[in-house]
């Protein structure tokens, strides 16, 4: 049984965060694509989620990892249309994917608003994408890491405070609506998807958060209970091997 580690690892700047997660992520990746198997991994959106991959890009060590392997998916995307500077791959992909060396065929996207005629319908597609890379008896690739960031009301992904799809309880994709943040239409791994990840790293930074933020560790040695994660999504959130929580000192009380 692998060990199962949580820990916050604080940082003194937002911009220590994404230069030290990215390095992480590069030792992490370069270590498991040696063998040439492939590795999936989820991605978010959001300032972090898109710094830490600027930082990839200035980084000696994307040299080291053979990026054929690595297979990049969204755990959530605002829907709109392609090219729309506030969809979360617009922003990493101007940071890193745009010309990288990440082949275009490992570049999950998730589908936009002028391909589909709404998130649900867009949602259902990632979900059959998904389930084409599947493990034998499971819906999606198993992720090696999944990078989260979080709202200063606690959300995840596209996982909000008091929504319904916080409270799903199956592995899928989904199209939400009514969006508290801007764009109202959104696609969203559920939580059960994003917990099938080995680990887990959550980005944060900013006084804004404080307050989630604690609430996130008051229920992190324990599986919170359903009123503690509707309130707080990102306090559900655990990889199987791995959580941590890389943060910048002023997210800390
Ligand atoms: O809207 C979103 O927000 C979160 C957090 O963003 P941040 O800028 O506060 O770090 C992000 O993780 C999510 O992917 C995105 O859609």
């Amino acid at each position: 049984m692998p060990e199962n580690r949580t820990a916050v690892i604080p940082y003194p700047t937002k911009d220590f965060v994404a230069q030290a997660s990215a390095a992480r992520l590069l030792l992490l990746l370069g270590d498991r694509t040696v063998g040439g198997d492939p590795v999936h991994i989820s991605i978010t959106g959001g300032s972090l989620g898109t710094a830490i991959w600027e930082k990839v890009s200035q980084s000696p060590l994307v040299e080291t990892v053979d990026w054929s392997c690595v297979h990049v998916w969204w755990s959530d995307e605002r829907f709109l249309p392609t090219g729309d500077a506030e969809r979360n791959a617009h922003q990493v992909f101007e940071a890193f994917f745009d010309n990288g060396p990440v082949p275009a065929a490992n570049l999950h996207v998730i589908g936009a608003s002028d391909q589909y005629s709404t998130q649900h319908e867009a949602a259902r597609a990632y979900a059959r994408e998904l389930a084409d890379f599947a493990e034998h008896g499971h819906r999606a690739p198993r992720f090696a890491l999944s990078l989260l960031g979080m709202g200063p009301d606690g959300h995840l992904a596209s996982l909000f405070p008091g929504g319904p799809d916080i409270r799903l309880d199956e592995p899928d994709v989904v199209g939400v609506e009514n969006s508290p943040k801007p764009p109202p239409d959104r696609v969203s791994m559920t939580l059960p998807m994003i917990n099938a990840s080995d680990r887990i790293w959550f980005l944060v930074s900013g006084e804004d958060k404080q307050d989630a933020f604690r609430r996130v560790l008051s229920q992190r040695d324990r599986q919170p209970s359903a009123d503690a994660l509707v309130e707080t999504p990102a306090s559900g959130a655990r990889g199987t091997e791995e959580t941590l929580y890389l943060v910048s000192r002023d997210s800390l009380d």
